[in-house]
């Protein structure tokens, strides 16, 4: 049976920057969801800065659930829009209440530990978690994610009787809680800071960083990972992305008609590089130095994919669901016949789809008939769902043999960030 550890009482105190749904405005409320309780703010109309200052109340049962939020545009006539959503995670506030039954601290105001903004969780800025009168509370700014803006200010409230002889899970626990504090001596004032090593909460959705290889054939393939930037960092990185890089359209040559690109670019790449051209349009070669969080951002994809070295970036910045990239392979000669694609994805879901070209040279330069050259037993089209944090990585030959898109989607309203990482010989 789940064991009982108290009442948490949520306070959704308000939101900031939410997004524009209807007109003008949004009427946004908050649905929050713990394992099967579900609570719901009451709808504040016309208003993106709303103040709800609303206490709902849960019951906290062991094995510990994530607090899951969901902003959601109220509307009469049709359903409701999504505004974000975004998770907290209950371990640190639980296990500041197993310290202060430790400490027997009850009165005054002791500060029992810090959560600091990470990759693997959804918080603005740190944390505290305090012990006040006994209640241990903490007040958290949280950014929404899935959607462009947005932040929820929650402060919440975790109420367990002071116990001296703690539940079978505490003492089961107690050891483990003990391995995360470096406590020094409470000072005497009346606000008691303990000198808590600040630790990160774990990321419940870990099973989605597993890469998963999808065998194309005639040694091509493509390795996804669904989830490889947690959330929290994928959202830092799209608002720096969107906001600093010195976006273009040019316009394109595509069958010797002129285009506007129908998405947003910018290049990176190693000073003394071959330049890169397609489509009839040489862009600027920006420096990785111009944009620092790049250099953290290539770390991240080279640490995921032991071997690679890449030195130059394409980004591409598709406004909503009109903007794309039409079927295209980036076979050009300065990426060498195998070239290793990594593609990193931020904001709005999109498809990528991959398709066997109709007809291409074989790797000994022979024309063939596609289905001479790749065994049946591989499908002639794959679409990868790609999502906030997704890394796909195109190998072997498959720029050879396969064309690739990101379609136009009439239902995706928000902004995607694209980047594509390559080798430059
Ligand atoms: O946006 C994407 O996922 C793909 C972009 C792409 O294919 C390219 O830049 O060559
Ligand atoms: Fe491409």
């Amino acid at each position: 049976m789940n064991e009982q550890l108290g009442v948490l009482k949520v306070i959704v105190v308000q939101g900031k920057r939410l997004v524009i749904r209807d007109f003008k405005s949004s009427d946004p409320y908050v649905v929050l969801k713990l394992g099967n309780q579900t609570a719901k703010t009451k709808v504040i109309n016309s208003c993106l800065n709303p103040v709800w200052n609303e206490e709902l109340n849960f019951t906290l049962t062991e094995p510990l659930g994530v607090l899951n939020l969901e902003v959601f545009d109220k509307d009469l006539l049709k359903a409701d829009d999504k505004m974000g959503n975004a998770f907290i995670n209950l371990q640190p506030l639980v296990s500041a209440a197993r310290l202060r039954d430790i400490l027997r601290v009850s009165s005054g105001e002791t500060t029992l530990r810090k959560v600091i903004p990470d990759s693997e969780n959804c918080l603005v800025r740190e944390s505290s978690i305090n012990c006040v009168n006994g209640e241990v509370v903490q007040n958290v700014w949280l950014r929404l994610c899935e959607v462009e803006s947005g932040e929820l200010e929650l402060t919440i409230k975790l109420i367990t009787p002071v116990s001296n002889a703690p539940s079978k899970s505490l003492r089961r626990r107690r050891r483990k809680s003990y391995e995360h504090y470096t406590m020094a001596s409470s000072s005497s004032s009346s606000m008691n800071t303990l000198k808590l090593k600040a630790v990160s909460v774990t990321n419940p959705n870990d099973t989605a960083k597993k890469a998963e290889t999808v065998d194309l054939g005639n040694e091509s393939d493509v390795v996804f990972i669904q989830r490889l930037i947690p959330s929290e960092q994928s959202w830092n990185w799209f608002h720096y992305l969107d906001k600093h890089i010195p976006w273009t359209r040019p316009t394109i040559r595509v069958f010797g008609k002129s285009f506007l690109q129908p998405r947003d670019t910018c290049y990176v790449a190693t000073p003394g590089l071959t330049e890169l051209s397609y489509s009839g349009y040489q862009p600027h070669a920006y420096s990785w130095d111009d944009y620092p969080p790049l250099k953290d951002i290539l770390d991240a994809v080279h640490k995921a994919l032991p071997g690679s070295s890449f030195n130059s970036l394409l980004l591409n910045r598709y406004k909503g669901g009109n903007d794309y990239v039409g079927w295209h392979a980036d076979d050009e000669k300065l990426y060498g016949p195998t070239p290793e694609i990594a593609s990193l994805s931020f904001g709005c879901d999109r498809d990528f789809v991959l398709k066997k070209r109709p007809c291409k040279k074989s790797r000994d330069g022979r024309d063939e008939p596609a289905s001479k050259r790749l065994k049946s037993s591989h499908s002639d089209q794959h679409t990868f769902r790609l999502k906030h944090g997704s890394l796909l990585v195109m190998r072997g030959y498959t720029q050879r043999d396969w064309i690739h898109s990101v379609p136009k989607r009439a239902k995706a309203d928000a902004t995607r960030i694209n980047l594509t990482f390559r080798r430059v010989f």
